[in-house]
């Protein structure tokens, strides 16, 4: 059985980067399932209820930002880290080789109930064409690097199981947290998405704020009226690493058409991720990895899955949402 860390041939540097990374992932996996994920919802421990929410509508599980900064710290080779919690990256190491950007906690709003959450994560090398600059402006440059640049990428599920899928850009890997040994083992090498699927994910209480071409993909598909004769299926679990797991297995259509997600964090990893795997990912007009990023925190549309349902949704024309007045749930 072969164990994450295990394979041959990977740069010995990224190798250490993502050593540390299960150190990290483990203890947000033992944090999740520890009846503190819960009982700590007053405090700012973990941002599970909307009555703790931060102003800033950010997920606030803090002490897991600090948990995976402090792992990339100590493996001594990422220059640079960018969470989604923080609105300014950090400048570590001028030595590093890589750049890490991640999102700790994604979906936290359903700790409470149980549901899966996951972190995502990305890995850049550091531009050493800019280490002569300011730190503040080379840490910026370094971590507004198109995904087309990821070294790495993948994300973790606390679910029934923890999961950690990662791809180092020749194919993707998914691992499960072997309790017994406390290791990851390979459970599913070289991972393809379908090229097509029955599934479509999506929150669609929002039907009526769509455009035009979304809401007729949608309804076509449902019908069994699009270009796969198969009526599909829905299944929204509302947290984005859930959903794009599924997707991945499974094939289909994972999305959120507005503009909510951000593409440092969620879209550039996952989208990496998701070709390496031999699917798509594109903002509904763009491919997300030419997308040249211009802010740490800006948000887009994302749809990704199945290269044939992706393709067969960008026919569709409008199928971004405008309208996005902000929603109580
Ligand atoms: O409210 P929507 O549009 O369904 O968005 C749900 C999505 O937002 C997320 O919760 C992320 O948003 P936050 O970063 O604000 O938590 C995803 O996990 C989920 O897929």
């Amino acid at each position: 059985m072969a164990y994450l860390g295990s394979s041959s041939g990977l740069d010995e540097n990224l190798a250490i980067v993502i050593l540390h990374l299960q150190g990290a992932v483990k203890e947000i996996a033992a944090l999740l399932a520890s009846p503190e994920a819960i009982l700590s919802s007053d405090s700012t421990s973990f941002s599970s209820s909307p009555s703790v929410a931060p102003s800033s509508g950010r997920d606030a599980p803090k002490p897991l930002d600090i948990i995976s900064a402090s792992f990339y710290r100590s493996s001594r080779k990422v220059a640079v880290v960018a969470s989604e919690e923080e609105d300014f990256p950090v400048w570590i190491d001028d030595h590093g080789p890589f750049v890490a950007v991640f999102d700790p906690l994604d979906g936290s709003r359903n700790i409470d109930a149980s549901i899966p959450t996951g972190t995502i994560f990305g890995i850049y090398r550091r531009l050493e064409e800019a280490d002569k600059l300011p730190v503040e402006e080379k840490a910026q440059l370094n971590v507004l690097q198109c995904g087309s640049r990821l070294v790495a990428s993948g994300y973790a599920l606390y679910s029934s199981a923890t999961i950690l899928c990662l791809t180092v850009g020749q194919g993707t890997q998914i691992f499960m947290l072997d309790r017994s040994c406390g290791e990851f083992k390979l459970v599913k090498p070289d991972v393809k998405v379908p090229e097509r699927g029955q599934i479509y994910s999506v929150n669609d209480a929002r039907y009526f704020d769509w455009p035009q071409g979304l809401r007729r993909y949608i309804d076509d598909i449902r019908r069994g009226k699009g270009q796969f004769p198969k009526k599909y299926s829905a299944r929204y679990v509302c947290s984005l690493v859930a959903d794009v797991h599924r997707t991945i297995l499974y094939g289909g259509i994972a999305m959120n058409p507005r503009s909510h997600l951000r593409l440092v964090y969620e879209g550039n990893p996952l989208g990496f991720l998701m070709e390496d795997a031999g699917g798509k990912a594109c903002d509904g007009k763009r491919r997300i990895l030419d997308i040249q990023p211009v802010e740490l925190h800006q948000r887009l549309p994302l749809f990704l899955g199945s290269s044939e349902d992706v393709l067969e949704l960008e026919t569709y024309g409008d199928v971004q949402q405008v309208v996005n007045p902000g929603y109580e749930v």
